[in-house]
Parts: C-alpha cells; structure tokens; sequence
C-alpha cells in the first residue's frame, strides 16, 4: 500500500523537464540573463554581474515552475566556441537568442550568427525568442528598432543573394519564422522584462512540437 500511494504521489507531483538554450554574441549577456533567473526563480540567488567571466563551454541553471522544470543552457558566444552550439539542436525545447542593443557596431555580426541559428534544420519547429538586452542603458536600442534592424539586415542580405545568384534564395518556413518572430526588450543586468520572457518560454514549451516526439 505504501509503494502504490509513493507511487501515485510521484506521478501527481512529476514535473516535466525542458530545456531551453541561451545563444549569442559574446558580451551580448547570456550568463547575466541566466544568473538573474537563477536569483529571480531559486532559493540559492545567481552570481552579481561582478563576478561573471566569458563564458568559455557552458553554464548551467534550473529553475522549477508549476509542473514544468527548465533546464537553461548557455553557451560561450565568443567566435571559436560557436561551433559547440549545434550539439545543443537536438535536444532542446526552445531557444532564446540574445542581443546587445546598445553594442551598434556588432549587430550585423550578430544577425549573421542568428540566421545561421534560424537556419538549422534541428530547430526548424523549436520556439524561438530574441531578446534585446540592456534595456537599461539609455544609448540600447528599442524593440521595435532591433526588430526593424534585423529585417533590414535580412532585406539586404537576400537582395544582395538575388543579384549573385539571380534567384530567390530564401525558403517559405525560413521566411514564416522571420515574420511571426518574437522579440522582447530586456535587462539581464536589472531583470526588467525577464519574469516576461521566463513566462513566454514556459508557454511555448508546453505547445512544443518536440515534446510530443517518442523519447
Ligand atoms: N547595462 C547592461 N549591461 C549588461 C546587461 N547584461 C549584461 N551586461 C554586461 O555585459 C557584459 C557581458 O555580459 P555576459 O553576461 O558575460 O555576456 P555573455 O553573453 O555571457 O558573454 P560570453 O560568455 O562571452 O558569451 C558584462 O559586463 C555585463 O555586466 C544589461 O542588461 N545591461
Ligand atoms: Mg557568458
């Protein structure tokens, strides 16, 4: 009688488990963003910002919401440790990609490592959230200005594929998550907007199309 109540306890109390990767430029405030969810959402408060390095392989945090646990990844953004990223496609639940809205001169630089995100056929079906981070530095720029950069960005980049190849290089589903992509304003630094974005891939993980895939 024990086990059957231990075990029917265990089952109404099970939480489901997702994991959600946190990608992007370095210094763009991943491991910022994931030590203020760490302080907003456990017991144990992450690291202050004064005691973050560069992220050299991965960091990790777990945070428990009502019936779900999220495993947060995030991954070293600098150029030589992009290429680990990938090995991270298959087995997540959503991915989260950060920008530095106050650094102008990289976006560029960041959009061409995003569309090589958007563009991995593993993460084709993977919710998928940008956040504009730094919100709190008068010189960031807005949601709405980050988002209009990145279409200008992708504009030019297809006009300019169009010219060399003469073709339409871009593919419908690439072009449908372009369009109903979602970006947010945040500050890892204060956590303004980061309950918001926590809240929205706790949503979107339960409609996730991975989640229904045979283990
Ligand atoms: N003003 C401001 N600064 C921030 C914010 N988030 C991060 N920073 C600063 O940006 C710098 C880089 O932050 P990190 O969190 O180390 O950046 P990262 O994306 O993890 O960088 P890598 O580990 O190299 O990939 C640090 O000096 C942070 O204090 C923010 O919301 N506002
Ligand atoms: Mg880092």
């Amino acid at each position: 009688m024990y086990h059957l109540l231990k075990g029917l306890h265990e089952y109404l109390t099970r939480k489901e488990e997702f994991s959600v990767i946190i990608l992007g430029l370095d210094g763009a405030g991943k491991t910022t963003l994931l030590e203020k969810i760490k302080t907003l959402y456990n017991d144990v408060p992450g690291l202050p910002a004064d005691k973050i390095a560069p992220t050299v392989g991965q960091n990790t945090g777990k945070i428990s919401l009502p019936s779900t646990i999220l495993q947060l990844w995030d991954l070293g953004g600098q150029k030589g440790i992009r290429s680990i990223w990938p090995r991270y496609y298959d087995d997540c639940h959503a991915v989260v990609y950060v920008v530095d809205a106050e650094d102008r001169e990289r976006l560029s630089e960041g959009w061409e490592v995003f569309d090589n995100v958007l563009s991995a056929p593993q993460i084709l079906g993977v919710p998928l959230l940008l956040l504009a981070n730094k919100q709190d530095s008068p010189q960031s720029l807005s949601v709405e200005e980050i988002r209009n950069d990145y279409e200008e960005w992708h504009q030019r980049k297809m006009e300019s594929a169009r010219r060399r190849y003469g073709e339409e290089m871009e593919l419908e589903h690439r072009r449908e998550r372009i369009a109903s992509l979602d970006v947010m304003g945040v500050s890892a630094l204060e956590g303004t907007g980061v309950r918001t974005a926590v809240d929205w891939i706790f949503i979107r993980v339960q409609n996730s199309i991975r989640r229904d895939e045979p283990l």
